[in-house]
């Protein structure tokens, strides 16, 4: 069974009678295990798309399954079996690390008697064991991502959506993250969606990459074969992304105030 199936996914803001097409029909099968990349320049529909996939937005037409249900139809069975590290900060920074994960704990369901050991595990998991009892406002800004994911994998959910996992993070905070990403696969077999601005991030972690560009899906592929079809020898992804996504009479590539603000805040609140 294929872990993520969407078809014509489509989603507009706005009256009826002048939308906005956020996403346009967008189509994907990812399969178990697999680590899938969603690139795009800003305001290409990316998060309009996690949070569809998320049950977070209703779809305006299409459908989506995530391990087999339906996003619109069966949104419970959908929540229990995902994970969602979303672009804005979800953690309380006034509280532990150990406290948010308890939050999560009850939120998730997991039995009383599971819960600290669950805890535990998941914050040994990565790597903030030893500073469990000290507040996130104390963190640093890829320990705050890493709470982040032991939040979101509390529960063990099959499906892991990473809305920009590593924005406003250092090389070795990056590098940390990408190892944990990899390892969830590795251990879990953790299906995982992830979207990205970071074009090395895309070519090191993900078997296959969409292009997104003003909502529609304008190339996927491996990263080998999306390098194969750009006319430059030795291509890199920054040539792909370029060569899919270059529109420069329009303001479309550098997206609108609203999503600049957005990004900047995020990456200011983990830097
Ligand atoms: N709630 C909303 N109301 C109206 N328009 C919206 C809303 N959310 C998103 N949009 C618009 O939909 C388009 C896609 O936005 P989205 O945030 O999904 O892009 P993105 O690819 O995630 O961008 P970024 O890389 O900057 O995060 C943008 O033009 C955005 O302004």
């Amino acid at each position: 069974m294929a872990m993520i199936e969407i078809q014509e996914l489509t989603k507009r803001f706005g009256p009826k009678t002048a939308p906005k097409v956020a996403v346009d029909g967008f189509s994907l099968t990812v399969e178990p295990g697999e680590i899938f990349g969603l690139l795009g320049p800003n305001g290409a529909g990316k998060s309009t798309l996690i949070k569809m996939l998320t049950t977070l937005l209703p779809a305006s037409s299409g459908r989506a399954a995530i391990a087999g249900f339906d996003i619109g139809r069966q949104a419970a069975g959908v929540q229990r079996r995902i994970g969602y590290v979303p672009q804005a900060l979800s953690v309380d920074s006034t509280l532990t690390g150990y406290e948010n994960l308890l939050i999560l704990a009850k939120l998730y369901g997991v039995p009383r008697r599971q819960r600290l050991d669950r805890i535990h595990a998941a914050l040994h998991y990565v790597g903030l064991d030893t500073v469990a009892n000290r507040l996130v406002n104390t963190y640093s800004g890829g320990m705050i991502r890493r709470l982040e994911m032991a939040q979101a994998t509390l529960h063990r959910p099959p499906v892991l959506f990473l809305d920009e996992p590593t924005v406003g993070l250092d090389p070795v905070a990056r590098k940390t993250m990408w190892d944990l990403i990899l390892q969830l696969r590795r251990d879990y077999q953790t299906t995982v969606f992830l979207t990205t601005h970071f074009m090395e991030e895309a070519d090191v972690l993900c078997d296959r990459i969409a292009m997104l560009y003003n909502g529609q899906q304008v190339a996927m592929g491996t990263p080998a074969a999306l390098k194969a079809t750009v006319p430059h020898p030795e291509a890199t992804m920054d040539d792909v992304f370029i060569h899919y996504t270059r529109n420069p009479l329009t303001t479309t590539n550098e997206g609108s105030y609203r999503d600049t603000s957005t990004t900047r805040r995020t990456a200011k609140r983990l830097g």
